[in-house]
Protein backbone atom coordinates (compact mmCIF):
# COMPACT_ATOMS: atom_id res chain seq x y z
CA UNK A 1 0.00 0.00 0.00
CA UNK A 2 1.17 3.35 -1.06
CA UNK A 3 1.62 6.06 1.76
CA UNK A 4 -1.58 7.77 0.23
CA UNK A 5 -3.70 4.46 0.99
CA UNK A 6 -3.62 3.65 -2.93
CA UNK A 7 -3.33 -0.30 -3.74
CA UNK A 8 -1.68 -1.70 -6.69
CA UNK A 9 -4.55 -3.77 -7.53
CA UNK A 10 -5.04 -6.79 -10.80
CA UNK A 11 -8.93 -7.11 -11.60
CA UNK A 12 -9.79 -9.95 -14.18
CA UNK A 13 -13.24 -10.87 -15.46
CA UNK A 14 -14.66 -13.62 -17.86
CA UNK A 15 -17.58 -12.42 -18.94
CA UNK A 16 -20.68 -14.05 -20.34
CA UNK A 17 -19.67 -14.09 -24.28
CA UNK A 18 -16.88 -16.72 -23.04
CA UNK A 19 -14.79 -15.77 -25.65
CA UNK A 20 -11.50 -14.86 -22.93
CA UNK A 21 -10.04 -13.70 -19.67
CA UNK A 22 -9.20 -9.88 -19.08
CA UNK A 23 -7.14 -8.87 -16.99
CA UNK A 24 -5.58 -5.38 -16.07
CA UNK A 25 -3.56 -3.42 -13.71
CA UNK A 26 -5.53 -0.68 -11.66
CA UNK A 27 -3.80 2.09 -8.94
CA UNK A 28 -6.72 3.22 -6.83
CA UNK A 29 -7.33 3.97 -3.09
CA UNK A 30 -10.76 2.41 -3.88
CA UNK A 31 -12.39 5.84 -4.65
CA UNK A 32 -10.13 7.76 -6.81
CA UNK A 33 -8.06 5.87 -10.04
CA UNK A 34 -4.88 6.85 -9.46
CA UNK A 35 -3.33 5.20 -12.56
CA UNK A 36 -4.25 2.44 -15.11
CA UNK A 37 -1.64 0.17 -15.72
CA UNK A 38 -0.43 -3.26 -18.04
CA UNK A 39 -3.49 -5.16 -19.24
CA UNK A 40 -3.48 -8.63 -20.98
CA UNK A 41 -5.93 -10.86 -22.27
CA UNK A 42 -5.65 -14.77 -22.33
CA UNK A 43 -8.25 -16.34 -25.35
CA UNK A 44 -10.48 -19.37 -24.04
CA UNK A 45 -9.62 -22.47 -26.99
CA UNK A 46 -12.17 -23.92 -28.73
CA UNK A 47 -12.02 -27.02 -26.22
CA UNK A 48 -12.02 -25.09 -23.10
CA UNK A 49 -14.94 -22.94 -24.55
CA UNK A 50 -17.50 -25.81 -25.17
CA UNK A 51 -16.37 -26.62 -21.32
CA UNK A 52 -17.21 -23.79 -19.79
CA UNK A 53 -20.23 -23.55 -22.23
CA UNK A 54 -21.61 -26.86 -21.09
CA UNK A 55 -21.29 -25.70 -17.74
CA UNK A 56 -23.63 -22.56 -18.53
CA UNK A 57 -26.94 -22.67 -16.15
CA UNK A 58 -25.24 -24.86 -13.85
CA UNK A 59 -25.50 -24.02 -9.72
CA UNK A 60 -22.50 -25.19 -7.16
CA UNK A 61 -24.00 -28.05 -6.06
CA UNK A 62 -24.13 -29.66 -9.55
CA UNK A 63 -21.60 -31.66 -11.60
CA UNK A 64 -19.86 -28.46 -13.70
CA UNK A 65 -17.00 -31.12 -15.13
CA UNK A 66 -13.85 -29.79 -15.93
CA UNK A 67 -15.02 -25.92 -16.33
CA UNK A 68 -13.80 -24.92 -12.80
CA UNK A 69 -10.26 -26.49 -13.50
CA UNK A 70 -10.79 -25.28 -16.77
CA UNK A 71 -11.38 -21.31 -15.88
CA UNK A 72 -8.66 -21.61 -12.82
CA UNK A 73 -5.77 -22.29 -14.71
CA UNK A 74 -6.87 -20.01 -17.36
CA UNK A 75 -6.75 -17.50 -14.90
CA UNK A 76 -3.60 -18.16 -12.51
CA UNK A 77 -1.71 -18.86 -16.05
CA UNK A 78 -2.58 -15.08 -17.31
CA UNK A 79 -2.58 -13.44 -14.24
CA UNK A 80 1.32 -14.92 -13.01
CA UNK A 81 2.00 -12.96 -15.71
CA UNK A 82 1.83 -9.56 -14.37
CA UNK A 83 4.08 -8.12 -11.17
CA UNK A 84 3.99 -6.11 -8.62
CA UNK A 85 -0.05 -6.64 -7.58
CA UNK A 86 -1.00 -5.92 -3.80
CA UNK A 87 -4.31 -7.35 -4.52
CA UNK A 88 -6.20 -9.31 -7.09
CA UNK A 89 -9.87 -8.81 -7.61
CA UNK A 90 -11.15 -11.65 -9.39
CA UNK A 91 -14.86 -11.97 -11.20
CA UNK A 92 -15.28 -15.45 -12.24
CA UNK A 93 -17.16 -17.13 -14.72
CA UNK A 94 -21.10 -16.61 -14.25
CA UNK A 95 -22.58 -19.47 -15.09
CA UNK A 96 -25.90 -18.85 -13.70
CA UNK A 97 -27.98 -15.77 -12.01
CA UNK A 98 -31.27 -16.24 -10.77
CA UNK A 99 -31.07 -13.18 -7.93
CA UNK A 100 -35.14 -13.69 -6.90
CA UNK A 101 -34.74 -17.28 -6.72
CA UNK A 102 -31.40 -19.42 -6.49
CA UNK A 103 -28.72 -16.96 -6.27
CA UNK A 104 -26.28 -16.06 -8.35
CA UNK A 105 -23.03 -18.08 -9.53
CA UNK A 106 -19.65 -16.47 -10.10
CA UNK A 107 -17.30 -20.26 -10.89
CA UNK A 108 -13.88 -19.83 -9.39
CA UNK A 109 -12.03 -20.63 -6.21
CA UNK A 110 -10.35 -17.29 -4.82
CA UNK A 111 -8.96 -19.38 -1.81
CA UNK A 112 -6.78 -21.48 -4.69
CA UNK A 113 -6.31 -18.99 -6.71
CA UNK A 114 -5.01 -16.90 -3.75
CA UNK A 115 -2.56 -20.06 -2.80
CA UNK A 116 -1.32 -20.29 -6.48
CA UNK A 117 -0.30 -16.43 -7.11
CA UNK A 118 0.61 -15.62 -3.51
CA UNK A 119 -1.31 -12.39 -3.42
CA UNK A 120 -4.68 -11.67 -1.49
CA UNK A 121 -7.67 -12.36 -3.75
CA UNK A 122 -10.98 -10.36 -3.52
CA UNK A 123 -13.80 -12.79 -4.69
CA UNK A 124 -17.45 -13.84 -4.63
CA UNK A 125 -18.57 -10.27 -5.21
CA UNK A 126 -22.32 -10.80 -6.03
CA UNK A 127 -23.83 -12.97 -3.35
CA UNK A 128 -23.73 -10.05 -0.44
CA UNK A 129 -25.53 -8.17 -2.79
CA UNK A 130 -28.09 -10.89 -3.63
CA UNK A 131 -28.48 -11.96 0.32
CA UNK A 132 -29.57 -8.14 0.86
CA UNK A 133 -32.31 -8.22 -1.41
CA UNK A 134 -30.21 -6.80 -4.32
CA UNK A 135 -30.23 -8.20 -8.08
CA UNK A 136 -26.23 -8.51 -7.35
CA UNK A 137 -25.51 -7.08 -10.62
CA UNK A 138 -24.25 -4.72 -12.39
CA UNK A 139 -21.54 -4.18 -10.02
CA UNK A 140 -19.56 -2.04 -12.76
CA UNK A 141 -21.42 1.29 -11.81
CA UNK A 142 -19.06 2.19 -8.85
CA UNK A 143 -16.16 1.67 -11.03
CA UNK A 144 -17.74 4.21 -13.74
CA UNK A 145 -18.27 6.91 -11.18
CA UNK A 146 -14.69 6.94 -10.37
CA UNK A 147 -14.11 6.88 -14.34
CA UNK A 148 -16.55 9.67 -14.79
CA UNK A 149 -14.37 11.96 -12.11
CA UNK A 150 -11.12 10.70 -13.42
CA UNK A 151 -12.36 11.80 -17.24
CA UNK A 152 -13.28 15.36 -15.35
CA UNK A 153 -17.23 15.40 -16.71
CA UNK A 154 -19.35 18.05 -14.48
CA UNK A 155 -22.18 16.86 -16.43
CA UNK A 156 -24.90 13.48 -15.97
CA UNK A 157 -23.22 10.69 -18.80
CA UNK A 158 -23.72 7.24 -19.17
CA UNK A 159 -21.43 4.37 -19.31
CA UNK A 160 -23.17 1.56 -21.32
CA UNK A 161 -21.50 -1.70 -21.45
CA UNK A 162 -22.04 -4.02 -24.95
CA UNK A 163 -21.01 -7.61 -23.79
CA UNK A 164 -23.35 -10.70 -24.16
CA UNK A 165 -25.54 -8.76 -21.85
CA UNK A 166 -25.81 -5.12 -22.02
CA UNK A 167 -25.90 -2.57 -19.11
CA UNK A 168 -26.01 1.09 -18.70
CA UNK A 169 -25.16 3.44 -15.94
CA UNK A 170 -26.33 6.72 -15.55
CA UNK A 171 -24.03 8.98 -13.21
CA UNK A 172 -24.33 12.58 -11.31
CA UNK A 173 -20.78 13.08 -11.32
CA UNK A 174 -21.64 16.25 -9.00
CA UNK A 175 -22.75 13.85 -6.11
CA UNK A 176 -19.88 13.29 -3.20
CA UNK A 177 -20.00 9.45 -3.46
CA UNK A 178 -21.57 6.47 -5.73
CA UNK A 179 -23.89 5.21 -2.66
CA UNK A 180 -25.13 8.78 -1.84
CA UNK A 181 -29.10 8.84 -3.18
CA UNK A 182 -29.11 9.92 -6.75
CA UNK A 183 -25.63 9.61 -7.46
CA UNK A 184 -26.01 5.97 -9.89
CA UNK A 185 -29.09 4.50 -11.40
CA UNK A 186 -27.62 1.27 -13.17
CA UNK A 187 -29.02 -2.09 -14.51
CA UNK A 188 -28.67 -4.78 -17.61
CA UNK A 189 -30.78 -3.42 -20.68
CA UNK A 190 -31.13 -6.24 -22.20
CA UNK A 191 -29.48 -8.97 -24.34
CA UNK A 192 -26.66 -6.81 -26.43
CA UNK A 193 -24.24 -9.72 -28.27
CA UNK A 194 -25.17 -13.22 -26.80
CA UNK A 195 -28.20 -13.50 -29.28
CA UNK A 196 -26.44 -11.97 -31.99
CA UNK A 197 -23.36 -14.68 -31.21
CA UNK A 198 -26.23 -17.18 -30.87
CA UNK A 199 -27.92 -16.99 -34.45
CA UNK A 200 -24.32 -16.31 -35.97
CA UNK A 201 -22.85 -19.93 -34.44
CA UNK A 202 -26.25 -21.53 -35.23
CA UNK A 203 -26.45 -20.30 -38.90
CA UNK A 204 -23.08 -20.18 -40.02
CA UNK A 205 -20.74 -21.82 -37.33
CA UNK A 206 -19.01 -18.52 -36.48
CA UNK A 207 -18.43 -16.50 -33.17
CA UNK A 208 -19.86 -13.04 -33.95
CA UNK A 209 -21.33 -11.27 -36.62
CA UNK A 210 -17.66 -9.17 -37.10
CA UNK A 211 -18.28 -6.21 -38.17
CA UNK A 212 -21.72 -6.09 -38.28
CA UNK A 213 -21.06 -7.62 -41.52
CA UNK A 214 -23.84 -9.77 -41.87
CA UNK A 215 -26.22 -7.36 -40.32
CA UNK A 216 -25.48 -5.00 -42.36
CA UNK A 217 -26.59 -6.60 -45.85
CA UNK A 218 -30.27 -7.40 -43.72
CA UNK A 219 -33.66 -5.34 -42.91
CA UNK A 220 -35.20 -5.05 -39.72
CA UNK A 221 -38.41 -6.79 -39.23
CA UNK A 222 -40.01 -4.33 -36.99
CA UNK A 223 -42.84 -6.39 -35.69
CA UNK A 224 -40.21 -8.99 -34.53
CA UNK A 225 -38.57 -5.77 -32.63
CA UNK A 226 -42.62 -5.10 -31.35
CA UNK A 227 -42.65 -8.10 -29.72
CA UNK A 228 -39.65 -8.39 -28.82
CA UNK A 229 -40.35 -5.45 -26.23
CA UNK A 230 -43.36 -6.86 -25.11
CA UNK A 231 -41.13 -8.99 -22.53
CA UNK A 232 -41.93 -8.59 -19.13
CA UNK A 233 -38.43 -7.50 -18.55
CA UNK A 234 -39.21 -3.91 -20.20
CA UNK A 235 -41.92 -3.71 -17.55
CA UNK A 236 -39.93 -3.54 -14.87
CA UNK A 237 -38.46 -0.72 -13.27
CA UNK A 238 -34.59 -0.34 -12.59
CA UNK A 239 -32.90 -1.69 -10.96
CA UNK A 240 -32.99 -4.94 -12.75
CA UNK A 241 -30.60 -7.74 -14.54
CA UNK A 242 -30.56 -10.59 -16.48
CA UNK A 243 -29.11 -13.90 -17.53
CA UNK A 244 -27.29 -14.47 -20.27
CA UNK A 245 -29.90 -16.64 -21.77
CA UNK A 246 -33.00 -14.82 -19.97
CA UNK A 247 -33.64 -13.86 -23.81
CA UNK A 248 -33.55 -16.90 -25.68
CA UNK A 249 -37.05 -16.08 -27.16
CA UNK A 250 -35.40 -13.22 -28.69
CA UNK A 251 -33.87 -15.85 -31.34
CA UNK A 252 -37.35 -17.43 -32.09
CA UNK A 253 -38.62 -13.88 -33.51
CA UNK A 254 -36.14 -14.38 -36.17
CA UNK A 255 -36.41 -17.89 -36.57
CA UNK A 256 -38.24 -17.50 -40.44
CA UNK A 257 -35.96 -14.78 -41.68
CA UNK A 258 -32.50 -14.85 -43.79
CA UNK A 259 -29.79 -14.78 -42.18
CA UNK A 260 -28.95 -11.37 -42.98
CA UNK A 261 -32.35 -9.74 -41.59
CA UNK A 262 -32.19 -12.07 -38.49
CA UNK A 263 -28.77 -10.31 -37.28
CA UNK A 264 -30.17 -7.02 -38.55
CA UNK A 265 -33.23 -7.37 -36.43
CA UNK A 266 -31.59 -9.17 -33.12
CA UNK A 267 -28.90 -5.87 -33.74
CA UNK A 268 -32.21 -3.70 -33.58
CA UNK A 269 -33.53 -5.47 -30.42
CA UNK A 270 -30.06 -4.30 -28.55
CA UNK A 271 -30.67 -1.18 -29.63
CA UNK A 272 -34.19 -0.88 -28.76
CA UNK A 273 -33.57 -2.11 -25.71
CA UNK A 274 -31.12 0.48 -24.96
CA UNK A 275 -33.62 2.83 -25.90
CA UNK A 276 -36.24 1.61 -23.06
CA UNK A 277 -33.69 1.84 -20.74
CA UNK A 278 -32.69 5.31 -21.31
CA UNK A 279 -36.23 6.64 -20.82
CA UNK A 280 -35.40 5.34 -17.68
CA UNK A 281 -33.28 7.44 -16.25
CA UNK A 282 -33.45 10.75 -14.14
CA UNK A 283 -32.59 13.63 -16.62
CA UNK A 284 -30.77 12.57 -20.30
CA UNK A 285 -27.52 12.28 -20.23
CA UNK A 286 -25.37 14.37 -21.96
CA UNK A 287 -23.64 11.31 -23.56
CA UNK A 288 -23.09 7.74 -24.47
CA UNK A 289 -19.69 6.82 -24.01
CA UNK A 290 -19.87 2.73 -24.85
CA UNK A 291 -17.51 0.13 -24.10
CA UNK A 292 -17.57 -3.93 -24.09
CA UNK A 293 -17.76 -5.55 -27.82
CA UNK A 294 -20.37 -4.42 -29.40
CA UNK A 295 -19.00 -0.99 -29.57
CA UNK A 296 -16.66 -2.85 -32.21
CA UNK A 297 -20.08 -3.22 -33.88
CA UNK A 298 -20.74 0.01 -36.56
CA UNK A 299 -24.47 -1.47 -37.39
CA UNK A 300 -24.74 -1.93 -33.55
CA UNK A 301 -23.44 1.82 -32.90
CA UNK A 302 -25.39 3.36 -36.05
CA UNK A 303 -28.63 1.83 -34.86
CA UNK A 304 -27.99 3.19 -31.00
CA UNK A 305 -27.47 6.71 -32.70
CA UNK A 306 -30.41 6.53 -34.68
CA UNK A 307 -32.33 5.52 -31.42
CA UNK A 308 -30.86 7.97 -28.53
CA UNK A 309 -30.91 11.11 -28.43
CA UNK A 310 -27.26 11.92 -27.81
CA UNK A 311 -23.25 11.33 -28.74
CA UNK A 312 -23.19 7.67 -28.37
CA UNK A 313 -19.38 7.13 -28.56
CA UNK A 314 -16.89 4.49 -27.89
CA UNK A 315 -15.24 5.42 -24.49
CA UNK A 316 -11.69 5.56 -26.39
CA UNK A 317 -12.87 8.95 -26.90
CA UNK A 318 -12.45 10.16 -23.32
CA UNK A 319 -9.31 7.96 -23.20
CA UNK A 320 -10.64 5.00 -21.25
CA UNK A 321 -9.83 0.92 -22.75
CA UNK A 322 -13.05 -0.38 -24.31
CA UNK A 323 -11.74 -4.42 -23.87
CA UNK A 324 -10.57 -3.52 -20.25
CA UNK A 325 -12.70 -1.60 -17.95
CA UNK A 326 -14.44 -4.36 -16.78
CA UNK A 327 -11.44 -6.22 -15.51
CA UNK A 328 -10.34 -2.79 -14.03
CA UNK A 329 -13.73 -2.49 -12.51
CA UNK A 330 -12.98 -5.54 -10.63
CA UNK A 331 -9.58 -4.39 -9.67
CA UNK A 332 -11.30 -0.98 -8.03
CA UNK A 333 -13.82 -3.21 -6.59
CA UNK A 334 -11.36 -5.74 -4.88
CA UNK A 335 -9.26 -2.32 -3.04
CA UNK A 336 -13.14 -0.90 -2.22
CA UNK A 337 -13.96 -4.11 -0.63
CA UNK A 338 -10.57 -4.62 1.46
CA UNK A 339 -11.13 -0.73 2.74
CA UNK A 340 -14.67 -1.83 3.67
CA UNK A 341 -16.26 0.79 1.38
CA UNK A 342 -19.32 -0.12 -0.53
CA UNK A 343 -19.67 -1.92 -3.87
CA UNK A 344 -23.28 -1.48 -4.68
CA UNK A 345 -26.54 0.49 -3.55
CA UNK A 346 -30.07 0.76 -3.82
CA UNK A 347 -29.79 2.37 -6.61
CA UNK A 348 -27.18 0.26 -8.77
CA UNK A 349 -28.50 -3.53 -7.87
CA UNK A 350 -31.68 -2.52 -5.65
CA UNK A 351 -30.22 -4.28 -2.35
CA UNK A 352 -31.70 -2.77 0.94
CA UNK A 353 -28.66 -1.07 2.06
CA UNK A 354 -24.98 0.04 0.61
CA UNK A 355 -23.23 -3.48 0.64
CA UNK A 356 -19.48 -4.14 0.69
CA UNK A 357 -19.77 -7.40 -0.97
CA UNK A 358 -16.62 -10.01 -1.59
CA UNK A 359 -14.79 -12.69 0.38
CA UNK A 360 -11.46 -11.83 0.73
CA UNK A 361 -8.83 -14.95 0.72
CA UNK A 362 -5.18 -14.95 1.48
CA UNK A 363 -2.48 -16.96 0.69
N1 LIG B 1 -15.48 -6.48 -34.31
C1 LIG B 1 -16.62 -6.90 -33.75
N2 LIG B 1 -17.76 -6.90 -34.47
C2 LIG B 1 -18.92 -7.32 -33.94
N3 LIG B 1 -19.05 -7.77 -32.69
C3 LIG B 1 -17.94 -7.79 -31.93
C4 LIG B 1 -16.69 -7.35 -32.40
N4 LIG B 1 -15.78 -7.48 -31.39
C5 LIG B 1 -16.46 -7.99 -30.34
N5 LIG B 1 -17.76 -8.18 -30.66
C6 LIG B 1 -18.83 -8.73 -29.81
O1 LIG B 1 -18.52 -8.48 -28.46
C7 LIG B 1 -18.54 -9.70 -27.71
C8 LIG B 1 -17.53 -9.63 -26.60
O2 LIG B 1 -17.85 -8.53 -25.80
P1 LIG B 1 -17.30 -8.41 -24.32
O3 LIG B 1 -15.92 -8.93 -24.28
O4 LIG B 1 -17.58 -7.02 -23.90
O5 LIG B 1 -18.27 -9.42 -23.59
P2 LIG B 1 -18.19 -10.05 -22.14
O6 LIG B 1 -17.35 -9.18 -21.26
O7 LIG B 1 -17.82 -11.47 -22.30
O8 LIG B 1 -19.71 -9.98 -21.72
P3 LIG B 1 -20.44 -9.32 -20.42
O9 LIG B 1 -20.03 -7.89 -20.35
O10 LIG B 1 -21.89 -9.52 -20.74
O11 LIG B 1 -19.98 -10.16 -19.27
C9 LIG B 1 -18.21 -10.78 -28.73
O12 LIG B 1 -18.73 -12.03 -28.30
C10 LIG B 1 -18.92 -10.24 -29.97
O13 LIG B 1 -20.26 -10.59 -29.95
C1 LIG C 1 -24.50 -11.80 -13.22
C2 LIG C 1 -23.47 -11.25 -14.13
O1 LIG C 1 -22.36 -11.74 -14.20
N1 LIG C 1 -23.83 -10.19 -14.84
C3 LIG C 1 -22.92 -9.51 -15.76
C4 LIG C 1 -23.43 -9.68 -17.19
O2 LIG C 1 -22.56 -9.03 -18.12
C5 LIG C 1 -23.03 -7.69 -18.32
C6 LIG C 1 -24.21 -7.58 -17.39
O3 LIG C 1 -24.64 -8.95 -17.33
C7 LIG C 1 -23.78 -7.13 -15.97
O4 LIG C 1 -24.94 -7.15 -15.16
C8 LIG C 1 -22.77 -8.08 -15.31
O5 LIG C 1 -21.43 -7.75 -15.52
C9 LIG C 1 -20.85 -6.49 -15.28
C10 LIG C 1 -19.38 -6.63 -15.25
C11 LIG C 1 -21.27 -5.79 -13.99
O6 LIG C 1 -21.53 -6.44 -12.98
O7 LIG C 1 -21.27 -4.56 -13.99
Amino acid sequence: MDTNGSVLALGSMSGTSLDGVDAAMLRTDGVKIEAFGDTKYRRYSGGEQATLRAALGRWPDEDLGQAPDVSLSAHVELLLTFQGAELVGFHGQTLAHDPQGRGTHQMGDGAALAQALGVPVVWDFRSDDVAKGGEGAPLAPFFHFACAAWIGTTVPLCFLNLGGVGNLTWIDPNKPAPEVDGALLAFDTGPANAPINDLMMQRRGLECDRDGALAACGTVLDSAVTKFLDHPFFRRSPPKSLDRDDFATALDLVRGLSDADAAATLTAMTAASVKRGMAQCPIPPDRVLVTGGGRRNPVMMRMLQDALSCPVIAVESVGLDGDMLEAQAFAHLAVRVARGLPTSAPSTTGVRVPVSGGVISTP
